[in-house]
């Protein structure tokens, strides 16, 4: 009897974007089902409204509201950044009196503190809403389930963890921003089928197919930042933009100790995208003023490293960053822990080449007991192209 994986062979041929997951259960799997399926279509629509601040709302969460009344959807809003009103507030505003004893959902616990904006908590009592569904709590000490408490003390009914497993993914960097006081460090590569992400003369366009590259341009549109080294600006020459009309592009940021950079590059022309250069105190000043005449800014960090930069990044209100390096920054950026995710495309192709660039330069591991073994992995066919993803395990 043929015992294959017939399921994951037939489902590859039926779609370009299936996702199989690699462990016997997926997080939404295991996850136990909480609310109704109302509720949880009402947190997915949440989802839906928050995605529209995709890369927009750092230091701040991405979070959607809907209003319901009578089983019908009376008010919908989203956070569409820092500074302005939380999705609450909107979709409050949109309800107008149909608010009043209705179910408010929210992808995250509503806040209970003065930041730049006042309480969600109150505006909610305020309204006169009746229930309140929350996808997950908010880990900010600031809240941490407080406005959940503050809710309740006033008799508003409180449903917590509908839809969960999805909102946390949504969220995960602005949780670890929170939790580590530090971006979320995603590296994405895309390798040949042999290992490789260039050829030996260090050619690479292209490895993966169109569809591959389409996802790579939103996974842009959705961090703070993309990193890369000097050398990928020298050999590729990256625009490293999200290549979509309306959608945010990332703050490009180009790792150079020495300055010694292309006079000409994609990454100079600021008007599509800003540019961020990090360099060494002191490194090339003719070059410096050149970039800064061009509108790129420039910033010494001492020294710099992949730790120093993602702490420079967290400064600045970042919640998640794509390095999209060669092989020796991506190892550097491993070994100092500036790196929980990753995205690994391949592509079914081989190149061969002895010293054809890898995606990850020397980590000093000796046996195969000290690999990095990936959790939380998942596989999908992306076009002609596998996308691999999954979650270094956390550094004690
Ligand atoms: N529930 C909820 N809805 C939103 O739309 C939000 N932006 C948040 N954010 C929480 O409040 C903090 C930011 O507060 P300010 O915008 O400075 O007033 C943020 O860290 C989250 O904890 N929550
Ligand atoms: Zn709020």
């Amino acid at each position: 009897m043929d015992n294959s994986p017939v399921v994951a062979q037939a489902d590859v041929s039926l779609s370009n974007s299936l996702l199989v997951s690699l462990t016997a259960k997926s997080d939404s799997q295991l996850q136990q089902k909480v609310g109704t399926d109302f509720d949880r279509a009402m947190m997915q629509r949440c989802l839906e409204l928050a995605r529209r601040a995709l890369g927009r709302t750092s230091p701040n969460p991405l979070v959607g509201a809907v209003v319901v009344k009578d089983g019908e959807i009376v008010g919908e809003g989203f956070h569409p950044r820092a500074g302005e009103p939380h999705a609450e507030v909107f979709a409050l505003k949109a309800a107008g009196a149909n608010a009043r004893g209705a179910t408010v959902y929210v992808n995250l616990e509503p806040c209970n503190h003065y930041g730049r904006t006042p309480p969600c908590s109150e505006a909610l009592i305020a309204a006169g809403v009746a229930k309140v569904v929350v996808g997950m709590v908010d880990p900010n000490p600031l809240v941490a389930g407080g406005g959940i408490a503050r809710l309740r003390a006033v008799g508003i009914e409180v449903l917590v963890g509908v839809e969960e497993a999805d909102c946390r993914k949504l969220n995960e960097g602005f949780i670890h921003r929170i939790l580590y006081k530090r971006p979320l460090g995603i590296l994405k590569y895309a390798m040949t089928l042999d290992g490789k992400i260039a050829t030996t003369n260090g050619h690479s366009a292209w490895v993966t197919n169109q569809e591959a590259r389409s996802v790579v341009h939103q996974m842009r549109a959705a961090c703070d930042a993309v990193i890369v080294g000097g050398n990928t600006v020298r050999l590729d020459n990256p625009r490293l933009t999200s290549h979509q009309q309306e959608a945010h592009n990332p703050l490009r940021v180009v790792m150079s100790r020495s300055l010694n950079l292309p006079e000409e590059a994609n990454l100079w022309q600021t008007k599509e995208a800003p540019t961020l250069v990090l360099t060494e105190v002191g490194a090339n000043p003719i070059f410096r003023e050149q970039l800064l005449k061009q509108g790129v800014e420039v910033v010494e960090l001492s020294p710099l490293t992949p730790e120093r930069a993602m702490a420079y990044l967290y400064e600045r209100g970042f919640c998640s960053v794509l390095w999209e390096c060669g092989g020796t920054l991506a190892a550097s950026a491993i070994a100092q822990g500036a790196v929980q995710k990753v995205l690994a495309f391949i592509a079914p192709k081989i190149i061969g080449g002895s010293n054809a660039p890898t995606p990850v330069g020397d980590l000093g591991f000796t046996t195969m007991t000290e690999a990095l073994s990936l959790e939380s992995v998942q596989v999908r066919v992306v076009g002609a192209d596998c996308l691999i993803e999954g979650y270094l395990p956390l550094r004690q």
